[in-house]
């Protein structure tokens, strides 16, 4: 896990901010210095690379997948890091092949970062979604190896809310059709089974970032709001938390679901469930394609059960634009795209100039703090862990980070292993299985740091250690 190090440049290094570039928050000090004279001293007389954690930032290589917005990519490109960007995902043999080179990777929805691909990892240390949703990457796999994860919990939330309310509208008042109708030259004039949206009731299924803000949106708009929510969640406005999803399906006539995919939400719609909904309701999923079970959608539309239904995601979705979307990935495909009444979107809920830009700054902003300085704060697998940035007048510092399994007695043989330094601060947590440590010593040589490093990894409860300075 240790990234290569040129120890001749090294001595050079300098790591500036992206918060400086972007102006997002109030300046850090500079944190991480170039090593003193001293230090430079004794590379000088080195001449063959020789392997410790430090690393410098051109060593970085960062793999961006599924084009990631130009925020992002010009903040990590400041950094100095190597980064490769490409438009699309990679089918998992290439993504494997390229995977065991890098140092970070960025995705987005589409790449699966599973076990078997994280396996082959060796000197990943973290992994950027430019997204919400993480239910790509194996997490506690992750976890387990070092490889912290981050994400972007809310920045797209206001681009999906606002598809939705266009798709509310749209379904209740069939515009998909009468435009496709339209674009094929037939003019079509109907008001039957077309509704106002005002007085009609919106069940929101998962009430988080953006069914939260879908409900202020809906009432503004005349709608009755309700939810169901595993916790119980303060009501916005005047909208109502109902107790059960059956008491939810049973009195809207929009269900819109905003839940994440875990096990207990995948095929959470289903065939008992368009039962509950009323006659001519209608059925909205921007959250993840394996919570609406689509055959039985299929059915509930045929039947008239369901009078239009809007999806942005899919159980399986094309690697890149221009790919098919048939019944080649998904067996029902041809199915749902002879239905009336069904817009089909792909995977566009995130996808506005504001998302995107945000989500790119907000990532890699992050990548950036946890590469140079291992603040863990937003990770959404490790314990969140920040020491105040290390500065110019602190010159023979070094920033230990200790990522170990969590079992008893490690704190002592750590602190036994600083023990000859002057540990300034220290901070350390736990989050399930895995712990996170970090701890600013002074008064370390340089030739030090390396004994410190070994010691570390001699630990039975070692999982990756870094140390920076
Ligand atoms: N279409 C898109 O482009 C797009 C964009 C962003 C997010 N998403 C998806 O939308 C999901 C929701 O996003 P968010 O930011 O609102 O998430 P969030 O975490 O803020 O909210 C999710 C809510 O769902 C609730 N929940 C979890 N399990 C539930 C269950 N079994 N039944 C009912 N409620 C349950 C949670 O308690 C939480 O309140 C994301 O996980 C992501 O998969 C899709
Ligand atoms: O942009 C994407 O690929 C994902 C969008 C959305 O599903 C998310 O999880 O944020």
């Amino acid at each position: 896990m240790t990234p290569p190090v040129d120890i001749h440049t090294a001595a050079s290094r300098t790591v500036s901010h992206s918060w400086d570039q972007n102006n997002l928050s109030t300046s850090p000090t500079i944190t991480f210095q170039s090593p003193p004279n001293s230090w430079g001293g004794a590379l000088a007389h080195r001449v063959a690379p020789k392997q410790l954690k430090p690393f410098n930032t051109q060593d970085i290589k960062i793999l961006l997948l599924e084009n990631v917005n130009t925020t992002g990519q010009e903040i990590l490109r400041g950094q100095g890091y190597q980064v490769e960007a490409l438009k699309t995902s990679l089918p998992e043999d290439q993504l494997i092949a390229k995977i065991r080179d890098v140092h970070v990777i960025g995705i987005r929805s589409k790449t699966k970062l599973n076990e078997r691909v994280l396996r082959e990892a060796k000197n990943l240390l973290v992994v950027g979604c430019f997204c919400i949703g993480t239910n790509q990457v194996d997490l506690e796999y992750a976890a387990r190896h070092g490889i912290s994860v981050f994400n972007s919990p809310f920045a797209n939330s206001r681009s999906v809310a606002e598809l939705v309310i266009a798709e509310i509208i749209t379904l209740a008042r069939q515009l998909g059709d009468r435009s496709n109708e339209m674009h094929r030259g037939t003019w079509n004039k109907v008001s039957a089974k077309c509704w106002e949206i005002r007085g009609k009731t919106l069940g929101i299924v998962g009430y988080g970032h953006i069914g939260s803000q879908l409900s202020v949106l809906a009432e503004a708009m005349g709608m009755n709001v309700i939810y169901y929510d595993v916790v119980t969640l303060m009501a916005l406005g005047t909208s109502r938390q109902v107790p059960t999803l059956e008491n939810l399906l049973e009195e809207a006539d929009f269900v819109t679901l905003h839940v994440p995919d875990l096990p207990e939400t995948r095929g959470m719609i289903s065939t008992a469930q368009f039962e509950k909904m009323k006659i001519g309701s209608y059925l909205i999923n921007a959250s993840r394609g394996t919570v609406v079970d689509i055959p039985a959608l299929v059915k509930a539309m045929r039947s008239g059960k369901v009078a239009g239904a809007a999806l942005d995601v899919y159980p399986n979705e094309p690697a890149a634009n221009g790919d098919y979307f048939t019944n080649n990935l998904n067996q029902w495909a041809e199915d749902l795209r002879s239905l009336t009444n069904i817009i089909l979107t792909p995977h566009i809920g995130g996808s506005t100039e504001e998302a995107q830009r945000a989500i790119g700054i907000e990532v890699a902003d992050a990548l950036v703090r946890y590469i140079n300085q291992g603040i863990t704060l937003g990770s959404v697998n490790m314990p969140e862990a920040q020491l105040r940035s290390l500065t110019l007048d602190e010159p023979n510092h070094a920033r230990v980070i200790y990522i170990h399994r969590n079992v008893p007695g490690v704190l002592r043989k750590v602190n036994e292993i600083l023990g000859d330094h002057n540990v300034d601060k220290q901070i350390s947590d736990s989050k399930g299985d895995v712990a996170y440590l970090m701890a600013d010593i002074s008064n370390v040589r340089y030739e030090e740091i390396k004994d410190i490093t070994d010691n570390l990894e001699a630990l039975s409860s070692c999982i990756m250690t870094r140390v920076l300075y």
